[in-house]
């Protein structure tokens, strides 16, 4: 039997970066790939469709579930088409995930997981969405937009949700336990309501500059942090000092990082922030510590360094002696007896794409 095989590949990616909360997000050289294999004669009016099989390898395999109504990707594939009124997967589809992105460490692993979803949703209910509404139901899953836009589009992006007419608001405020249901493992094609279409233009970005010198160190401690639950340590409010402490430095650094040559002098201050770190200082032992001991005085090459994310990964941004910074890191988390793994990263300008797989 003829069948179309396509390669979908998403970044992995390191949000905030220091003052950025919830705002900026980088696209970064590990990624998630998927090779989807669609038979030619496969529709999802077939009369009893054979469910995707998925076959997974790489970093955290073992930990995923491979039933299509439990897995993320397919999870969110199906509220694509759902939404689009195809109830159900295509017949006899094979997805042979390959993952270089380590889950619940702060470089994207859900985000990159939700952008999938949708290119795969898009490519099994060929509705050729272009990237702007792809980004809209990314958003309706992953609710913070910086790590799914910096994946889906690639570089060094700012992004903000707009604020929604009543009756958009309406369409946006749909639980995630609708958008993402406990579907049962015998779901059929008439299981439950699809759910409705996002309202359009939920998510606005840019595109920042990045100086080509800037490479990015990914020191990633062996733990897992939940980012719900590291988000679930974030206060409701905070004081106008700390606000503007973040907002002036956030102003400087998304234009600093696109100089070349970088100053380091300007971008260490500029990736200091008093809104999330601080208070997941208790959920990463060795934090306060990494992030006052290296400077570019003692470590010269380093530009600045933050959480990656929620954590428990640091990210250094520098220009040179990338072992030496990761090693003092590494040396660091050791005292807490931490072992970790770290990577020198490259910025992907590229972001998300689908390509047609030819024969041969
Ligand atoms: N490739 C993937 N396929 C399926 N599920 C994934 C994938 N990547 C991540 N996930 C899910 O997302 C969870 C991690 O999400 P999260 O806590 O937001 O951490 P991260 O910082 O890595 O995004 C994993 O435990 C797993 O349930
Ligand atoms: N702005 C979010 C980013 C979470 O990123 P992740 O890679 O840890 O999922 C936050 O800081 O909570």
């Amino acid at each position: 039997m003829s069948a179309r095989r396509h390669k979908i590949h998403v970044p992995c990616t390191s949000a905030n970066i220091g003052p950025g909360f919830d705002v900026c997000g980088i696209a970064l050289s590990l990624g998630l790939d998927l090779v989807v294999t669609i038979p030619s004669s496969s529709t999802s009016s077939t009369p009893s469709p054979v469910l995707p099989k998925i076959i997974y390898t790489g970093l955290d395999s073992d930990n995923v579930p491979l039933s299509p109504y439990k897995n993320l990707l397919t999870r969110v594939a199906l509220y694509v088409l759902r939404s689009h009124g195809i109830s159900t997967f295509p017949s006899g589809v094979i997805i042979e995930a390959h993952n270089e992105i380590p889950f619940g460490r702060g470089l994207g692993s859900s985000g990159a997981a939700v952008i999938a979803g949708v290119l795969l949703g898009d490519l099994l209910g060929s509705l050729n969405l272009p990237k702007s509404r792809l980004l809209d139901f990314a958003l309706m899953v992953e609710r913070h937009p910086d790590n799914v836009t910096a994946a889906l589009m690639g570089g060094f992006v700012g992004s903000y949700l707009r604020e929604l007419s009543p009756e958009d608001m309406s369409a946006a405020s749909i639980p995630l336990a609708e958008v993402l249901p406990e579907y049962p493992p015998d779901a059929g094609p008439d299981w439950g309501a699809n759910p409705p279409l996002p309202p359009g233009g939920i998510g606005h970005y840019v595109r920042f500059g990045w100086a080509k010198e800037i490479k990015a160190i990914a020191v990633s401690p062996r733990f897992e942090l939940a980012t719900a639950k590291a988000r679930g340590v974030l206060p409701e409010s905070y004081t106008r000092k700390d606000l503007i402490f973040n907002l002036q430095r956030l102003a400087v650094l998304t234009t600093a990082l696109a100089r070349s040559p970088p100053d380091p002098d300007l971008i260490y201050d500029a990736m200091g922030d008093r809104v999330h770190q601080p208070y997941r200082m208790t959920l990463i032992p060795g934090l306060p510590k990494i992030l006052t001991t290296l400077t570019p005085t003692s470590h010269p090459g380093l530009l600045g360094i933050c959480l990656s994310g929620a954590g428990p990964t640091i990210l250094a941004l520098a220009t040179h002696n990338f072992d030496q910074i990761a090693e003092e890191i590494q040396r660091i988390f050791k005292e807490e007896t931490i072992d970790v793994d770290w990577n020198v990263l490259d910025i992907d300008e590229r972001g998300s794409w689908v390509e047609e797989l030819k024969e041969g």
